[in-house]
């Protein structure tokens, strides 16, 4: 009996995802992968598990990548200072090797590796590959070899994508001067100029909150402009929320669909965001263009 009923919830749960896998089918998702959702080896490879059956249901799954607690604990080790300001780290020439080498090296190896022994076609590059992702120096210089990105090249990555790659995409930018290091770019950052470039439906931030939190602690499911300049002005928003606010909002209001902050500690919970009437963490929206941001369909389902 137990068992009949435990087949017939499987079923259930396949039925009920079908909607939501006819809406993302063929279309694109950003997935910023974020340093501090990158922890044990089992939600590692949830995560992976979430992006192999992603790219098996015809949805296009992108991934940028994050890893700035691996950079600061190797910066520390090597006694190289290292500072943030409003969430952006200052890179000195110093820090940008490490940073290099941290996240084109190691960290988006092993996120393609990972990827490829679980059965995905993943492709590990970074944006200083063929120029994917152009910068200038951020702020006129003030935060070193921090970037500000230029330009991102969205038909070299749609063309990789074409040809059944899953992008894993290390947010180091190129420069136009010969002989130049490159630029670090807050991978908040990164993920939100990609997802514009390649014209994504959504994108999504995985890190170790349950989503922006408000002064008491309380998750707020949703943020528009207005109230994230609000948060920020009051120190609600602070430290590294500041860029992936930003990023959310940047990316709604350049023709993403949608944007979200979710809880990377919970395993799958990218399936969790996308197949289930549930949805987790904080939503954008655009307060201008309400059909824009929020699902209706998911509103009128809860
Ligand atoms: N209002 C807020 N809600 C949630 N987290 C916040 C908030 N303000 C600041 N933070 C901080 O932002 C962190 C997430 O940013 P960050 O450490 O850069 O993560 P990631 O590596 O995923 O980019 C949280 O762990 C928290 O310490
Ligand atoms: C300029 C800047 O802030 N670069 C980030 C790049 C890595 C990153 O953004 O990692 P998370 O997503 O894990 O925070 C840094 O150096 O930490």
């Amino acid at each position: 009996m137990i068992d009949k009923i435990d087949k017939h919830y499987k079923v259930k749960t396949l039925l009920d995802a079908i909607p939501y896998i006819k809406k993302f089918f063929g279309k694109t998702i950003v997935i910023k992968y974020g340093g501090s959702a990158q922890t044990s080896p089992d939600l590692k490879d949830k995560f992976a598990e979430d992006i192999v059956l992603l790219s098996l249901l015809g949805i296009k799954p992108i991934i940028v990548h994050g890893g700035g607690a691996r950079i600061t604990e190797l910066l520390t080790k090597l006694n190289i200072p290292s500072s943030f300001v409003d969430g952006h780290r200052v890179t000195c020439e110093d820090s940008m090797r490490v940073v290099e080498m941290v996240l084109s090296g190691e960290i988006n190896k092993n996120i393609t590796s990972l990827l490829n022994h679980h059965g995905a076609k993943a492709i590990g590059i970074s944006g200083k590959d063929s120029s994917i992702i152009n910068a200038i120096p951020k702020d006129g210089g003030r935060f070193g070899y921090t970037g500000e990105i230029t330009k991102v090249n969205g038909t070299l990555i749609n063309n990789l994508i074409k040809e059944g790659f899953i992008p894993v995409i290390a947010p180091i930018a190129d420069s136009a001067e010969p002989n130049h290091p490159g630029f670090n770019i807050n991978a908040d950052v990164a993920a939100c100029e990609i997802a514009v470039a390649v014209g994504a439906q959504k994108v999504l931030f995985l890190t170790d909150t349950i989503g922006v939190l408000d002064k008491e602690g309380k998750l707020i499911q949703t943020l528009h402009k207005e109230s994230v300049e609000n948060y920020k002005k009051d120190g609600t928003i602070a430290g590294g929320m500041i860029p992936k606010v930003d990023s959310c909002i940047d990316a709604i209001h350049n023709g993403v669909n949608k944007a979200h902050i979710i809880d990377g500690r919970v395993e799958h919970s990218i399936l969790l965001e996308l197949f289930t009437s549930d949805g987790i963490g904080t939503q954008f929206i655009r307060k201008d263009n309400p059909n824009n941001g929020i699902d209706l369909e998911k509103l009128l389902e809860n």
